[in-house]
């Protein structure tokens, strides 16, 4: 595998460069790097099976539910403590634990600037930890960076291969730099799994967002991944395509292909089987989308009317509510005090044209009450901006 290639590849930057004329150096490069992990299959017709674990991988360490929900799970594909990663003396990621489960979809949320793209920069090798231990797919993460990159599928939120090669020649190009025998046929399968085979000669800067995302993830399937780190995957992208793109990583789970992926969409978050909230490089919250609304505490009340959006400053400044968020004409009003906020808003149970009704906290209601904890805890107008 050329790493250097990869690394270009992986750092999302677009092409401009030819990558025919690179090819010596991805040569000379490939022989840094042994074969991947798991080139025994990929060989000929029959690349690992995705999600089959390659004999000669280490097993990952059974344990208990990484993110809290509580079940016993057979294995974790990441299992990393107290990763930090400092600049200019400020962590930006500070001592996160993370464990997923292995075959399972752990959605990876927070503000901008939380430390999401850094942390998962880190799993896969790309950079240097300040401090932090664990395992990723049984393997060092620190020591066997390499070894993880050659299992690991990696998609960057700027979309990173060739505008000026066509869909084929763009994983083609990628499945060159993994070496993999029988790349032929590695392609072909990449282009079928996507659906990608009728666009195959065209060139990749001529496609919609949504066909470049199904490249993308292609080219991040073509060596057989036992791990997908996906960052925000789907940003900009119309909802049928994000549908697809959903149903297709839950296809890519259900054979046991572990994935982390990062996205700002509460509807994305959702579909996850498990999440973990980072916040000024802080894990703020972890669980399934249940256990995380709970623990949250957060009582809610809907307020519903034409003019609701008007009361959204008078309602901010009632004792007890601690955030008000609109959707569409409705607002939830949310606070942790249930009895000091049903009594502020008590208010405005006659007002004409406004209905007050309490309702469950959604995702969003408890994100945004987080990351305003957060604020007051961490934010001193510095750590974790964009
Ligand atoms: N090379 C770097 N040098 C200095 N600061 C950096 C560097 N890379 C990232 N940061 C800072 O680290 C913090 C976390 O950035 P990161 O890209 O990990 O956040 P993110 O959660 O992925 O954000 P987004 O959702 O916008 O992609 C930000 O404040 C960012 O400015």
């Amino acid at each position: 595998m050329g790493e250097p290639g990869l690394r270009r590849l992986w750092r999302g930057d677009s092409g401009t460069h030819h990558p025919h004329r690179q090819r010596p150096g991805i040569h000379a490069a490939g022989d840094l790097l042994q074969r991947p992990a798991c080139a025994a299959g990929v060989s000929g017709g029959g690349r690992a099976a995705p999600g089959r674990r390659c004999a000669a991988a280490p097993r990952p360490a059974a344990g208990r539910d990484p993110v809290g929900a509580g079940a016993e799970v057979n294995a974790l594909a990441i299992d990393v403590r107290g990763l930090t990663k400092r600049y200019d003396g400020r962590a930006v990621v500070d001592d996160v634990t993370l464990q997923v489960g292995q075959g399972r979809i752990c959605g990876f949320l927070g503000p901008n600037g939380s430390g999401k793209t850094t942390t998962i920069r880190m799993l896969c090798g790309l950079l240097r930890p300040d401090a932090g231990e664990g395992q990723c797919l049984g393997l060092d993460f620190r020591r066997e960076a390499a070894a993880i990159k050659r299992q690991v599928g990696y998609m960057t939120q700027k979309f990173g291969l060739y505008d000026d090669l066509s869909i084929r020649e763009n994983l083609d190009f990628v499945a060159r730099l993994f070496e993999l025998p029988g790349r032929r046929a590695a392609v072909d399968r990449a282009l079928e799994q996507l659906g990608l085979q009728a666009r195959q000669r065209q060139l990749a800067g001529t496609l919609s967002g949504g066909w470049k995302q199904r490249l993308a993830l292609a080219a991040c399937l073509i060596h057989g991944p036992r791990l997908l780190l996906l960052d925000e995957p789907t940003a900009g992208v119309d909802p049928k395509a994000r549908r697809d793109f959903w149903d297709q990583i839950h296809r890519l789970a259900a054979e046991g292909i572990t994935v982390l992926v990062s996205t700002h969409y509460m509807d994305e978050a959702a579909r996850c089987h498990d999440l973990v909230y980072i916040a000024y490089g802080k894990v703020l919250a972890r669980g399934n989308e249940r256990e995380i609304v709970d623990a949250a505490g957060l009582s809610v009340w809907a307020l519903e009317g034409s003019e609701a959006q008007d009361l959204s400053e008078r309602l901010r400044a009632l004792p007890g509510v601690q955030n008000v968020v609109a959707f569409g004409n409705t607002l939830h009003v949310a606070g942790r005090d249930a009895a000091l906020l049903a009594q502020s808003l008590g208010a405005f149970q006659g007002e004409s044209g406004v209905v007050l009704r309490e309702t469950r906290a959604n995702l969003e209601d408890v994100f945004i009450s987080l990351i305003d904890q957060a604020q007051d805890n961490f934010g001193n107008g510095q750590a974790g901006q964009p």
